[in-house]
């Protein structure tokens, strides 16, 4: 079973130029997938498809095995409440602290104990934002904005995780350590795509690759090697 599979999907903004050209691949659930591409190849896009934000000018895909062209507005978002997802402009609620917007997925699926609450205080701590747990996201600078993202989008071990580049505003230390909570988090179970345009950071580890590059979209890399390419 694919959780997520692409069949030769192309896309593009209203008339625009084409940003994504017959794209196939397929991710197993429990994979870790990087999509690497330089700025503008097409890396936000390509996410926001995975989490029905956009619709394929061409081509079919298809979520947790079900083609998402048939998917009613009420399938769509109890489909997206199954992923977790970090925007590369966070999107976070300004007049709720960092503890209040990371809880934010636990309260909407109806789990609520002060347990759950020192759960949330945990991870913010993990992510180095500890001291900052009540402070409001506008008084945050950028990079730890996009921890309290982060967080966010895994406090609910999602079953996909999507991540669009999640270590953009934060050190080499951070970026790693941001990393390898992403990898804690898959070998709960979940199904991890990040994007970014960070080589050096991607060859660290050993996940597969999908290249954005123009229309020489390809799949590679990664000794654990779980996405078929369709071209
Ligand atoms: N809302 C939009 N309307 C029209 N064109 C868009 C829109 N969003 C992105 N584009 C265009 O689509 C192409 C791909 O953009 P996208 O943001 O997916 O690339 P990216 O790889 O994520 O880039 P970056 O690394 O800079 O975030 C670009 O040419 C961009 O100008």
């Amino acid at each position: 079973m694919s959780l997520v599979r692409f069949e030769n999907v192309t896309f593009r903004y209203d008339a625009g130029p084409y940003v994504l050209r017959d794209l196939s691949f397929h991710l197993r659930p429990g994979s870790f997938h990087f999509v690497l591409g330089a700025s503008g190849a097409g890396k936000s896009s390509l996410l926001q498809l995975m989490y029905l934000w956009q619709r394929p000018s061409g081509g079919a895909i298809s979520l947790f095995g079900r083609d998402v062209g048939e998917l009613s507005r009420q399938d769509k978002a109890v489909m997206r409440r199954r992923i977790g997802v970090v925007f590369q402009d966070f999107r976070l609620l300004d007049h709720l602290s960092a503890l209040e917007n990371v809880a934010l997925p636990l309260r909407v699926a109806g789990r609520r104990n002060s347990s759950l609450d020192e759960h949330v205080v945990e991870l913010l701590s993990w992510v180095g934002l500890g001291d900052h747990i009540h402070a409001l996201p506008p008084t945050l600078s950028g990079g730890q904005q996009q921890r309290v993202a982060i967080a966010r989008a895994v406090i609910a071990r999602p079953s996909l995780l999507l991540a669009d580049e999640p270590t953009g505003n934060v050190d080499d230390r951070l970026a790693l350590r941001l990393l390898y909570l992403f990898e804690e988090l898959n070998k709960m179970g979940t199904t991890v795509v990040i994007a970014t345009h960070n080589e050096q950071l991607v060859e660290r580890f050993p996940h597969p690759v999908i290249r954005l590059a123009g229309s020489d979209n390809m799949i590679s890399g990664g000794t654990r090697r779980t996405a078929g390419a369709g071209r």
